[in-house]
Parts: C-alpha cells; sequence; structure tokens
C-alpha cells in the first residue's frame, strides 16, 4: 500500500523538486560501475591499452634521447657518426606498436562511452516509469530533459576519460621511475618521483571541493536554461504573438551569466591547477638533470642513460596534464551524475499493489473522503470528496475552473494518492490493484493528450495493440474522426507530426478519444472531450460516443452544461469539495449550485 499523507498539504521530498542528500562519491562511482557492468571488460582493456601506449611513448622518447647523447659523444671523440641501426629498429617497431595501441585505446574508449550513455539512458527510462505519471506533476518538463540528455552526456566524461587516465596516472609514472631506478640511479628516479607526485597527486586535488560546489550550482543553472529554452520553444507562438521575444532572450541572457557566475570558482581553479601541474612536471627533469650530474661525471651511469630517463619524465608532463583535466572535468561528469543518481533513486511514491480486477464492462468507481494536495502544495485541491459514479452509468462532474475535476480524474488513475480517504473500484481500493490491471480497466481521455511521431493506426493502437484496422476505424467513426483521417494524404498510415502538429487541437481530442475508445475499458473518462468541438459537431461525436459507451461507466468532466441534463448523476465542485450531487432534474429543480452555473453560462 502506498503511503498517505497526513493533513492537507503533501511534504513529500521528491528527487526533482527536492533533492535528496547527494550520495558519496564512493557510492556514486559504485552505483555506475553497476549500472555499466557489461563495459567494464572493454574499459579494462581500453585502460591497458592506455598504459601501454603511454609507456612506448616514453620508451621512444628515451631512445631518441639515448641516440642524440651517444652521436654527440662519437662526435665529439672524433668518430664517425653511423646509424644506430639497433636503435632505429627499436624506434620502429616501438612506434608501429604504439600506433596500434593508441587504436585499440581509441576504439574500447568509445564503445564503453557510447554503450555506457546508452545504459544510463536505459536506467533513468527504467526509473522513471514506475515514479510515472507521478512525476510530471512535479517536474519541470525541461529538467527531466536536462537529466535524461545533458546530464547523462556529461556523464561520458567519467567512463571516457576518468577510469583510464586515472589508473595510467599511476601505473605509468611509477613504472617509469622504477626503470629508471634500475638502470640509472635511485636518487634520480626518486627525484622525479618527488615532483611527479605533486604534480599528479597533489595540485589536481587543489580547490576540489569549491570547484565541485561550483560546479554543482553550474549544472543546476544549465538545467533551468534548458528548462527556458523548452518552454521557449514549446511557446514559441505565444512569444512571439504577445511580443515577448526580447524578454525571453533577456531572460535566457540573465540565466547564461547565472551560469557563468555559478561556474567561475570552478574555472579559476582548473587555470591554476593547469599552470602548476605543468610547472612541476616539466621542474622534475631539470632537478633529476641537476641530482644526476655527479653520477655522471663520477662514471656511476652513463650520460646516455640519464638522457634517456630525463627525456622519458618530459613525456609524463602529458600524463600530468590529462589528470589535470580529468579532475577539471570530473567535477562537472559528478555533478550530473548526482542529479541522475537522484532521479533514479527519488522514492516511488505511487507503489503497484498486487490485485487483480477481472475484465468487464463496466465498473463502479468511488471516491470516498478523498483529500489531496498537489506536490509541493499548501492547498488541498481535494476536500473530503465522495462522489459515486455508477456502473454503467453516465456520471459528469462540473464546477469552475481550477475546482478540481481533473484531479479527481488523474487520482482514478493513480497518477498520486489521496492524503486522505479512498477510491474504490468494484468496492476494491485501486491503490491494492496491479497498476497494469487498473489503466486497462479505466481509460482517461485528458484535455491534452499526447500523440506520437508515429502513424495514425499506431497511435490509435498505442491503446490497443492487437486491435485490427478494422476495429481502429470503428472507433474513429463513433469518435467522429474517421473522415479527417480518410482525408490525409495516407490515411490510416500518415504520419502525426511531433506532438500530432499536423492535425488541429479537435482533430487531436478526437484521435485520443478513437484511442481511448478502442481499448473497450470498464470506466472512461473523458476530460472536456469535445471542448475543442464546435455545437454541431459537439453535438454527432456526443450521440455516437453514448451509443458505443452504452453500458460502460462514463466519468464526464465538462463546462458545457448544455448537456449535462443527459447525465445519470451530476456532482458539482467548488473550491475542491462537492456542494451539490444528484440527478440532474433534481438539482435543477433545488435551484442550487448546478442551477446557477447553468443560469450564469447563460
Ligand atoms: N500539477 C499541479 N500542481 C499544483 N497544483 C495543481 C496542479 N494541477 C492542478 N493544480 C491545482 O489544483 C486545483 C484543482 O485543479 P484541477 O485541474 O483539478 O481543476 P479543474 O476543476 O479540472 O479545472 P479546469 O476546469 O480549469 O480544468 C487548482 O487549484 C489547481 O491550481
Amino acid at each position: 500500500m502506498a503511503r498517505t499523507r497526513p493533513g492537507g498539504a503533501n511534504e513529500s521530498a521528491s528527487a526533482l523538486s527536492s533533492p535528496l542528500p547527494p550520495p558519496s562519491r564512493r557510492a556514486l562511482i559504485g552505483w555506475l560501475l553497476g549500472v555499466t557492468r557489461p563495459v567494464l571488460a572493454p574499459l579494462v582493456g581500453s585502460t591497458l591499452c592506455r598504459i601501454a601506449d603511454l609507456l612506448l611513448g616514453c620508451a621512444i622518447m628515451a631512445i631518441g634521447a639515448v641516440a642524440v647523447v651517444r652521436a654527440g659523444a662519437q662526435a665529439a671523440s672524433g668518430a664517425h657518426i653511423g646509424i644506430p641501426w639497433d636503435l632505429a629498429g627499436q624506434l620502429a617497431l616501438a612506434s608501429l606498436l604504439k600506433a596500434a595501441l593508441r587504436y585499440g585505446e581509441q576504439f574500447l574508449g568509445h564503445f564503453v562511452a557510447f554503450k555506457a550513455l546508452e545504459l544510463l539512458r536505459g536506467e533513468i527510462f527504467a526509473a522513471l516509469i514506475p515514479r510515472a505519471p507521478r512525476v510530471m506533476l512535479e517536474a519541470r518538463s525541461g529538467d527531466l530533459l536536462a537529466r535524461a540528455t545533458k546530464d547523462v552526456d556529461r556523464i561520458e566524461v567519467f567512463f571516457a576519460h576518468t577510469f583510464a587516465p586515472a589508473v595510467s596516472a599511476v601505473v605509468v609514472p611509477l613504472s617509469v621511475v622504477g626503470v629508471v631506478g634500475a638502470t640509472t640511479s635511485w636518487p634520480v628516479a626518486l627525484t622525479a618521483l618527488a615532483f611527479l607526485v605533486a604534480a599528479i597527486g597533489v595540485v589536481p586535488a587543489l580547490g576540489w571541493r569549491a570547484s565541485l560546489a561550483s560546479s554543482r550550482r553550474a549544472v543546476v543553472e544549465r538545467a533551468g536554461l534548458t528548462q527556458h529554452v523548452t518552454d521557449s520553444i514549446q511557446g514559441m507562438a505565444e512569444v512571439v504573438g504577445y511580443g515577448r521575444a526580447e524578454e525571453r532572450l533577456e531572460e535566457m541572457g540573465a540565466i547564461d551569466r547565472a551560469i557563468q557566475a555559478a561556474g567561475a570558482p570552478a574555472r579559476r581553479w582548473t587555470a591554476l591547477r593547469r599552470g602548476g601541474a605543468q610547472l612541476l612536471a616539466l621542474a622534475g627533469p631539470a632537478a633529476m638533470i641537476l641530482v644526476g650530474a655527479d653520477g655522471v661525471r663520477a662514471g656511476a651511469f652513463s650520460a646516455a642513460a640519464l638522457a634517456g630517463g630525463v627525456a622519458a619524465v618530459v613525456r609524463l608532463a602529458e600524463t600530468a596534464r590529462g589528470v589535470e583535466e580529468l579532475a577539471a572535468a570530473l567535477n562537472a561528469s559528478f555533478a550530473a551524475a548526482e542529479r541522475v543518481w537522484a532521479t533514479a533513486h527519488s522514492p516511488i511514491e505511487v507503489v503497484d499493489g498486487q490485485g487483480e480486477l477481472a475484465r468487464a464492462g463496466s465498473h463502479e468507481l468511488v471516491w470516498e473522503g478523498v483529500s489531496y494536495a498537489y506536490p509541493g502544495s499548501p492547498k488541498l485541491a481535494l476536500d473530503d470528496v465522495s462522489v459515486r459514479a455508477a456502473a454503467g452509468r453516465w456520471t459528469c462532474l462540473v464546477g469552475v475552473s481550477g475546482s478540481g475535476k481533473t484531479t479527481m480524474g488523474h487520482l482514478a488513475l493513480r497518477f498520486d494518492d489521496p492524503a486522505a480517504g479512498r477510491i474504490l473500484l468494484d468496492g476494491v481500493d485501486i491503490r491494492g490493484l496491479r497498476g497494469d490491471c487498473l489503466r486497462r480497466e479505466v481509460a482517461l481521455v485528458s484535455q491534452s493528450a499526447h500523440l506520437f511521431r508515429a502513424s495514425v493506426l499506431d497511435n490509435l493502437r498505442l491503446a490497443a495493440p492487437g486491435a485490427s484496422e478494422e476495429e481502429a476505424r470503428r472507433a474513429c467513426q463513433d469518435a467522429g474522426i474517421h473522415d479527417d483521417i480518410e482525408a490525409l494524404e495516407s490515411g490510416y498510415g500518415t504520419m502525426i507530426g511531433e506532438r500530432g502538429a499536423s492535425l488541429s487541437g479537435g482533430q487531436r481530442q478526437r484521435l485520443a478519444l478513437a484511442r481511448a475508445l478502442l481499448a473497450r475499458p470498464g470506466v472512461i473518462v473523458l476530460d472536456e472531450f469535445t471542448s475543442h468541438l464546435d455545437p454541431a459537431l459537439d453535438a454527432r461525436v456526443r450521440s455516437r460516443v453514448r451509443e458505443r459507451l452504452a453500458g460502460t461507466t462514463v466519468v464526464e468532466i465538462t463546462h458545457r452544461l448544455q448537456w449535462v441534463g443527459g447525465a445519470d448523476h451530476v456532482a458539482v465542485l467548488d473550491g475542491g469539495r462537492v456542494v451539490e450531487q444528484g440527478t440532474p432534474a433534481a438539482l435543477m429543480s433545488a435551484g442550487g449550485a448546478l442551477a446557477r452555473l447553468v443560469a450564469r453560462e447563460g
């Protein structure tokens, strides 16, 4: 059973409106690796390739330096400078191998990154399913979009540019230092190690906390920008129509400036760390020469060996740079991962029950003492509402705008659960029913039903995948949309544009109605289902729908009071409360709330 919230206001914490406390870094990494377990093997492969590639890079530099020093010594002694075939051969072999390893690292690395993105997107989508549609009551759609797209993209950095550089940043310098120590001198090797530890281990950690806090703020601001852009694009007609383009642009500019300001500390630390790491990484080789000079003079090791070691350590500066860049990108990546994590771990507020409900032509639907407040809202949208929609009858919910009619419909489909009271289907609390079973038996034709970028037929079959074309056609005839569809270029095969843009509001509404009729639910909630239709079409559609739905439980939410007389039962809402209910005739003759609404409508 789902949790009920006491009192009116909904105080539940949501991962979207009030984020969960961020997870520890360990927990976050553990989660990321858990989600992306299938890519761990190629990730290790890519890392090994990178380590070998970097080591070969150092070896090539060292071989080159040895060759130059040897040639210098030969020139100084007046000997003939021959081509060092041994070193040239080693260089050629190492170069070829390096190229192959580079290919392997890039190939595997990109495979890992893209596969990881796919897995993470799957994870966030899977997390939304049990949280929908409730999550839509509170989430700003742009914010959800940002989490599923931009934030997930930013996490790519973790896989593509974190694991392999981090492991190689430890393994490669230690290996080079070990080789220098074993082949040349340990004091020289340890000198290099001291500078490398400072450049790779200490400097990248400077300002870590401040950078992370700054990145977190920037990620949130960026999500705000996505929200703003989504709003502006979806509402382009209103923005342009009301001459608000300049204002929207200014607002966007202000959000941009907020993003810049939020990210400024992170950028300052990044610049400082980059400079520091480079300075240390290049000061190391100079220190090696100072420490090793005496050894060369004393003949403890050759100048060529020292030069080889120094050249290899110079090459390690690249590793230091890689780690530094990683530290900067990683903050943004972790800040994004925290948001995706929060979505995936937000509490599931509406938990499916286990109960079944047999398929039937109609069910009784009862709201029993239902109170409800939207997430984050202090105000009750429904206050102790009790209405019985009898099986097979037509019940109308009427009332002024904002009185709570749509909310009653949404709760009947468990968009959320009431804070108090129950909703019963054939006497069974819907919280105890399986979600798919409830949605099979109760259908909603909402004011803004979504149509997908797919053919008309596919949009219809969303509700009843097994329906034949003939059944779909009949449902469309009953919804009064069949002739409009036949007039389209490819009839039922016509692709509907994004968000059904190629259809008019009234056509979209009737298509959504046909979709619900096709599913043959036992209860159908019709929310202003003819609001876009002219009176003549409204009358025609109603008469067909009435015929088709004879014997089905219908709950109609409407402002069109001229049709209320045909209902079996009417409930009048005001301010979230039922102010009167009964048969339309009884209510009209009582001269109460319904009569006043009708009189007001004229
Ligand atoms: N997602 C939401 N978040 C917060 N409050 C909401 C939300 N949706 C609706 N409300 C509030 O709940 C109350 C009831 O809204 P509801 O949509 O149920 O009214 P309605 O009677 O269907 O209105 P209309 O006839 O205009 O569709 C209103 O005060 C509204 O502002």
